[in-house]
């Protein structure tokens, strides 16, 4: 391992992964590899997953492109050094901000969407100038093994590595020394993530889980809701990291929305849910069982079947969810959904609050002040009004969680920002000395005074155009005082010229 990441830092010293045209270059080359071997790329996810090729396109694939090509599209822009606004002291200095790639990059993956959630920050990672070292989820196989045998194919070998193994190779990969450690994973691990990094003061994105709350007012129509729940809840089989965990909802409205979903499940997968290509299974032994044993005293309202072969479990409901049993503990993960009944949204929001901040947050209403009023007094990750999942899609939000559903972002622009350093450059020039005295020893009373007077001081615009006036003026009144003599000799001169001129017209 140690020689791996000292391969891979050489290269990055090398200089070769910082100018535009590269970085620009190696992205043309991964959206040509996505475009090329699709048909591989999809097979391998399809088959970590149960999932069909259409699903892996539309939840996968369409989001790797699509940042690619906004990264193409903008990236021209987001290095060009910008300018910052200066104050009396740096007036006359260059002062701008640089972004600058922070160094080698370890990228550590999740299996639940094992392409876009290893592939969209290597994007940031490449576009920012780094090298990387990329490190998938053991349990998606068939990815990690793809994206092992592609890479290197398309991509500068030396600079963008990946390193597969479980936890054993993990581990050893996190007692080197990265300039930033990007996670996507669950919050245990997290931790670990953390504290090895910590040991290098390596600064880490960590993207987290958590349970995601969804909040159903009574005043929005239900079967549209229910619609999107359903979708959310149950796409990828529940093991999405933004998917509705639980529903919380006033007693009269559980059995409608009970009803809604088991309704929306047979329209969505058909009446034997086991033979539908969109509906997934459970990525392994492990899970499943954890999984199973969330139902265990639960009400079940529909769904509960369960096949350990194929690691099958139906889309299930329960209602009436007591908050202290094991389901509402910890994140579902799996095709469970609760429903919490509360007496209203006050309630709602006030148990939200009293659990960790999840990674998202869900509400439903016709009535936008309601919705505006638990953005407010709630806290999340990301917040989607009417519907479920998508704040995800939009690449001009930073994605990520907040307290322990995780730090920092990505996603486009928020991408390139957390891969790079903001440097701060200032350039003075050696003249003008003399307006440095006031900070240089000895320091006194007068200097504090024009220092406060300099530095204090709100400077607006019109302010300092009438300072600059009075100091023209006062460079004229001095330039007029010691060249008086010269001055007066010229006007006379020209007003000599200018008589003679004229009687020499009139003359004629
Ligand atoms: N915030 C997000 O974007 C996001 C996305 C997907 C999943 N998640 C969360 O991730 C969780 C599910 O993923 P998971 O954790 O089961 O994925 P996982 O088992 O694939 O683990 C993630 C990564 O951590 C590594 N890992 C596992 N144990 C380790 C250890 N002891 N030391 C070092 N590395 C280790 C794995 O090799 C893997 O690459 C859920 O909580 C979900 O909410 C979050
Ligand atoms: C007109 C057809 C448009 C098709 C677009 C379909 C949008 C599907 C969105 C699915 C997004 C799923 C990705 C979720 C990843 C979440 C990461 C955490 O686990």
């Amino acid at each position: 391992m140690e020689l791996e990441v000292r391969r891979v830092r050489q290269a990055f010293l090398s200089g070769r992964s910082r100018p535009l045209r590269f970085r620009l270059q190696q992205l043309e080359a991964l959206r040509r590899m996505v475009q090329e071997r699709e048909k591989d790329i999809l097979a391998a996810i399809a088959s970590d997953l149960c999932k069909s090729e259409f699903n892996v396109y539309s939840q996968e694939v369409i989001t790797v492109l699509g940042e690619i090509d906004f990264m193409l599209e903008n990236l021209p822009e987001w290095v060009t050094a910008k300018p910052v606004k200066k104050n009396v002291l740096t007036m006359l200095d260059e002062a701008y901000i640089q972004p600058q790639p922070l160094g080698v990059v370890l990228i550590i993956g999740a299996w639940n969407y094992p392409f876009v959630l290893t592939i969209q920050p290597l994007i940031g990672a490449i576009a920012a100038g780094n090298a990387v070292i990329i490190k998938p989820s053991e349990l998606s196989e068939n990815t990690a093994k793809i994206l092992a045998k592609l890479l290197p194919q398309y991509l500068d070998q030396d600079l963008y590595i990946i390193i597969n193994g479980g936890v054993e190779e993990t581990t050893e990969l996190l007692k080197q020394r990265f300039d930033h450690i990007f996670y996507t994973g669950n919050t245990a691990v997290g931790k670990i993530i953390m504290e090895a990094a910590a040991k290098h003061l390596t600064p880490v994105t960590l993207e987290l889980g958590g349970k995601s709350p969804c909040y159903i007012d009574k005043d929005c129509d239900l079967d549209i809701v229910c619609r999107r729940i359903t979708w959310g809840k149950y796409m990828n089989c529940g093991q999405t990291c933004i998917a509705p965990d639980y529903i919380l909802c006033e007693a009269s409205l559980q059995n409608q929305i009970v009803w809604k979903i088991k309704e929306t499940v047979k329209e969505f997968y058909g009446e034997n849910i086991k033979e539908s290509p969109d509906y997934e299974r459970i990525i392994n032994l492990r899970h499943f069982k954890r999984i199973l044993s969330l139902l265990e005293g639960q009400k079940i309202a529909f769904g509960g079947e369960t096949d350990e072969a194929t690691r099958y479990i139906a889309p299930t409901v329960l209602t009436d969810v007591d908050p202290k049993t094991k389901v509402m503990q910890e994140e579902i993960f799996g095709p469970i959904l609760p429903i919490v009944p509360v007496k209203n949204v006050d309630e709602a929001i006030n148990f939200i609050n009293e659990r960790e901040k999840p990674l998202a947050l869900y509400v439903f209403s016709h009535n936008h002040k309601l919705i505006k009023r638990m953005i407010d007094e709630t806290s999340s990750g990301g917040v989607t009004g009417n519907d479920v999942i998508m704040h995800f899609m939009l690449n001009s939000f930073p994605f990520g969680g907040v307290g322990s559903s995780g730090m920092g972002a990505y996603h486009g622009k928020h991408s390139f920002d957390t891969f790079s350093h903001q440097r701060p450059c200032l350039l003075k020039s050696l003249k003008r000395e003399g307006a440095n005295k006031l900070r240089y020893p000895p320091n006194s009373q007068s200097k504090v005074d024009w220092g406060k007077f300099f530095l204090l001081k709100r400077f607006n615009k019109e302010k300092l155009g009438l300072l600059l006036l009075t100091f023209l003026g006062i460079v004229a009144a001095v330039l007029v005082k010691k060249y008086q003599a010269v001055l007066r000799r010229k006007a006379l001169l020209i007003f000599l010229v200018v008589h003679r001129l004229r009687w020499s017209s009139k003359q004629r």
